[in-house]
């Protein structure tokens, strides 16, 4: 297919500027030292990410993923190779907030209600009582939860929950949000609705999107680019720009383009294995 590209720094189309890189990863590898022998988590990874792409991380359990977001998110030292992030280190990146996480487990804080929730963060970093409060319903109605302010997290279904997280995460508005497997623990109808509205919300802002997911029907629904990945040592087998449009909605998922592309997805993962 014309539109898959084996992963290579110059990944774009020829007649488009391609767009400015938020994350550039360079022959990277990452080796834990544990007590017994070491571990190659991800080996050679070279990657481009550019401004506003939506890019999922996709491959089998303990291939590497987490540890590439932890690499790009500057939660983890590479051992060899370079990180830049909008074209400074990881660290720095961090130092001026380019990040959001999302995380599995929506982490909310039991004691604090929703709105409290998500004024934290933006307390700590140094903002009013009012202009936080102001600032969280914003995000709070992005994400569709407008009247759910003085709820508790454990008064919230799990997807409700997602949702305030990515609200949280969203609040300080970072460059790059960093989501790793946000709705792994959901059920396949709640996941399907979010997956609708993250794509919208995407669709909106156009932020970058570094997502993780072990699903293949979530990775081709909301990516631009899906990068997959080998079992361990985590190296990339593929990296497929995706012909798909822009504008998504959930009917698309039986389209012939769809499932051309999620059987790529399925071939580069099996690939992968036997490589
Ligand atoms: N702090 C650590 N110390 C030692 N080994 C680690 C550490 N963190 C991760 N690993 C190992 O590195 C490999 C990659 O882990 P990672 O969590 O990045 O994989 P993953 O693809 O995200 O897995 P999953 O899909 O199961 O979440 C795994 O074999 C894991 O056991």
């Amino acid at each position: 297919m014309n539109s898959t590209v084996v992963s290579s720094p110059a990944a774009t189309s020829s007649t488009a500027p391609p767009p400015r890189l938020a994350v550039e990863v360079r022959n990277a590898s990452v080796v834990y030292q544990t007590a017994d022998s070491p571990v190659h988590a991800l080996s050679d990874i070279d990657l481009n990410i550019g401004e506003g792409e939506f890019v999922s991380l996709i491959g089998p359990s303990g291939c590497g993923k987490t540890t590439l977001m932890r690499v790009i998110a500057d939660l983890e030292k590479i051992s060899a190779g370079e990180v830049l992030v909008n074209g400074v280190t990881p660290h720095d990146a961090r130092l001026a907030r380019a990040y959001g996480y999302v995380f599995q487990a929506p982490a909310l804080f039991p004691w604090r209600n929703v709105l409290a929730n998500v004024t934290l963060p933006l307390q700590i970093q140094g903002k009013g009582r009012a202009e936080a409060k102001a600032t969280a319903l914003e995000h709070l109605a992005r994400v569709g939860l407008t009247g759910f302010e003085g709820k508790y997290p454990w008064q919230l279904s799990g997807g409700m929950q997602q949702r305030v997280s990515i609200a949280r995460a969203l609040s300080f508005e970072p460059k790059i949000l960093m989501m790793d497997e946000p709705f792994g623990a959901l059920d396949e109808i709640t996941r399907d609705r979010l997956n609708e509205q993250l794509q919208e919300l995407w669709q909106r802002e156009r932020r970058t999107v570094v997502f993780v997911t072990h699903s293949i029907a979530e990775a081709v629904y909301l990516s631009t680019k899906i990068v997959v990945m080998s079992p361990r040592p985590g190296r990339i087998v593929k990296v497929i720009d995706s012909p798909l449009p822009n504008e998504r909605h959930l009917g698309l998922r039986d389209t012939p383009a769809f499932m051309e592309l999620a059987h790529e997805v399925r071939e580069a993962l099996a690939d992968g294995h036997h490589g």
